[in-house]
């Protein structure tokens, strides 16, 4: 079975608006994004917009291509998505403070205030998925709540990996794997995201039942690497033809 990769832009708007500007623009991202061979593309609207902001989730929604709108469930965002009917909205948890999203949603003790949002959002025809913890009550919350997809918060496990933790990202992988299988005999489509990289995409992508994976941050921070090169060359020739030299012809 194919397995899909949805690309994350948050953080080409983390960079643009360190300036300010307009530049680095998230949606020239997504269409590069798509261009290269992803299926989609994921972009997460805080309430605090400290990137991702209106105008971007709106043109991003125009691309000939799905939207998986990360948001948390409040009535603002419910509305937002209402409106602009996505073909996806992943719920998050979300708190003012965090640097980025540190858990799953904890559908145990906010299964009352979630069921009504993602009722709205299906009723609007979009395909609600749950960013959850890979734990086994959270997943059966999950489908008791009937939100058709869940997506497994791999932070955990990623950090577990970074560190060199080798018993603990055995045992963070293991609990991804029990995860995806319950979530699966359950008749739940799995995806998967946070802090993945080229390694722990590889290896978590063997798992059969993970449909989805969604990667921003390595990768935005990766092109930094494979793009600097290029750059610099074409702002080389820039300044070679200003000088009237042979980078004009180029
Ligand atoms: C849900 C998830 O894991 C990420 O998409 C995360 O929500 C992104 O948030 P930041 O981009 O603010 O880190
Ligand atoms: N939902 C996870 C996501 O969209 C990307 O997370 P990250 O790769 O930016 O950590």
């Amino acid at each position: 079975m194919t397995i899909r990769l949805g690309i994350n832009v948050d953080h080409v708007a983390t960079v643009r608006n360190a300036r300010g500007g307009a530049h680095p623009d998230p949606v020239r991202a997504a269409k590069a994004a798509l261009a290269a061979g992803a299926d989609s593309i994921t972009a997460h609207l805080r309430e605090d917009r400290r990137h991702i902001r209106d105008a971007d989730i709106e043109a991003l929604r125009l691309l000939p291509a799905p939207l998986n709108f990360e948001m948390a469930a409040t009535p603002e965002m419910v509305a937002i998505a209402s409106r602009l009917k996505p073909h996806a909205c992943c719920l998050v948890p979300e708190r003012r403070a965090e640097r980025t999203t540190e858990g799953g949603l904890d559908l145990i003790g906010q299964k009352e205030a979630l069921a009504p949002a993602i009722a709205t959002l299906k009723a609007a025809g979009i395909r609600v998925s749950l960013f959850i913890e890979p734990t086994a009550a959270v997943i059966a919350a999950a489908a008791e709540l009937g939100a058709p997809v869940i997506e497994l918060h791999t932070g955990t496990w990623c950090h577990a990996l970074a560190d060199q933790d080798a018993a603990k990202s055995a045992a963070e992988f293991e609990r991804i794997k029990a995860a995806a299988s319950q979530g699966a005999s359950l008749g739940l489509e799995i995806h998967a995201g946070h802090g993945l990289d080229y390694a722990s995409a590889e290896q978590i992508s063997a798992l059969p039942e993970i449909a989805e994976l969604n990667i921003g941050h390595f990768l935005i921070g990766e092109a930094v690497f494979v793009g600097l090169g290029n750059t610099i060359a074409r702002m080389r020739q820039a300044m070679e033809r200003g000088r009237g030299m042979r980078g004009a012809a180029a």
